[in-house]
């Protein structure tokens, strides 16, 4: 189906960019106002800004992640909560009284470890309704993970809105949020099993719930699957780039366990599997998730071995 113009807010992030990327590859029409143009927290401004552009579908990639990682949300509490739940429930309001679509990029760290094991020895994932269980109602959580599940909780009732579930995005490309070149660079590593989402993959399979007219609410947008951290780091050693790595001498050291690595986290990390077999029953498909990975390692791009020496703290 053919797409008609899509406004995308935060596109000068991370994964708006990639939203980016894949609208100009496929030449889909769209307009991405920047912070300044539009600020999301004026309700004002932003109603000015859809009257003016009548878009027929919205993207929301802004949000408030903190940088380098969550831990920078424990010090940024008022951004945090007005980025992750304030936001949104200001689109929801402006989307519905235009009758426009729209889709969230949400996370899938409202969850915390698995359902159990399941006939074949795999770990069960979380489903879209099964309740958060790391989040403020369950006071567990960081204060980005209470965040987005209180966005999510907001967006409960939204009318015509996807909730795009986002879970450790990676690719083969090497920057500062994509959780391959963080494994590169943390000083030691937590072994930990999760679900995780091929950045392209994610922005692809999102796309595809509009231009197919899925029907509307959460997906949990995941590589089929679920990875270990020692699993990532083996298929490294297998591809190319990372028998050059271990050939210049670089090793990767990990923690006992959780409790040590809390001693250096300021905030508790959401490790968590998410099942995604929703999105596939609505004929939308992601690569099996060690298959991605080691696709990604394959084709890694612009690290140097000798960047990685140049380790640098979180
Ligand atoms: N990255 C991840 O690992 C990950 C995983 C799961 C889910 N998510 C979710 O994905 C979304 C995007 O994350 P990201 O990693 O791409 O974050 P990012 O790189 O920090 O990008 C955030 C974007 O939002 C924009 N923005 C923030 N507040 C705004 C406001 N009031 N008005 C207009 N624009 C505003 C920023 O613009 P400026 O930079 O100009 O302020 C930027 O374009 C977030 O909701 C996040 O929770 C991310
Ligand atoms: C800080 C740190 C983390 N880790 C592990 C813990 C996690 O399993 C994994 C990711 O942790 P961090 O890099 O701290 O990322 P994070 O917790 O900030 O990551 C998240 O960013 C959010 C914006 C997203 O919503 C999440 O889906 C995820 O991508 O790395 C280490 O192994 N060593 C370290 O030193």
């Amino acid at each position: 189906m053919a797409l008609e113009k899509i406004v995308l807010f935060g596109g000068s992030g991370y994964v708006g960019s990639a939203f980016q990327r894949y609208f100009l590859r496929r030449g889909i029409p769209y307009v991405a106002p920047s912070h300044r143009e539009v600020n999301l927290l004026e309700p004002a401004s932003v109603a000015r800004f859809l009257d003016e552009v009548k878009p027929k579908f919205l993207i929301n990639a802004a949000g408030y992640t903190g940088r380098p990682n969550v831990d920078a949300c424990e010090d940024h509490k008022s951004e945090c909560l007005l980025g992750n739940a304030v936001l949104p429930g200001i689109l929801a309001r402006l989307c519905s009284d235009r009758g426009l679509p729209w889709g969230h990029v949400s996370s899938g760290c409202l969850y915390t470890g698995d359902r159990g094991i399941g006939s074949k020895g795999e770990r069960l994932g979380f489903r879209e309704e099964d309740p958060p269980n790391f989040c403020f109602r369950t006071n567990n959580g960081s204060f980005y993970s209470g965040t987005k599940a209180l966005g999510e909780e907001i967006l409960s009732d939204a009318a015509s809105c996807y909730l795009w579930r986002l879970r450790i995005p990676f690719n083969e490309v090497d920057s500062s949020k994509n959780y391959l070149s963080k494994l590169l660079r943390y000083e030691r590593l937590l072994d930990a099993r999760n679900s995780l989402s091929q950045l392209d993959d994610f922005v692809r399979a999102a796309v595809e719930c509009w231009e197919r007219r899925a029907p509307f609410g959460i997906y949990n947008v995941v590589n089929p699957g679920s990875v270990t951290t020692r699993q990532v780091i083996d298929l490294l050693g297998r591809s190319p780039f990372g028998r050059r790595l271990i050939e210049k001498g670089k090793r990767f050291t990990f923690f006992a366990g959780e409790e040590e690595f809390r001693k250096v986290a300021r905030a508790p990390r959401s490790n968590c599997v998410l099942d995604s077999s929703k999105l596939q029953s609505v004929g939308i498909h992601l690569e099996e998730v060690h298959d991605a990975v080691e696709r990604a390692w394959n084709n890694w791009r612009e690290a140097t071995v000798e960047s990685i020496g140049e380790l640098r703290k979180p």
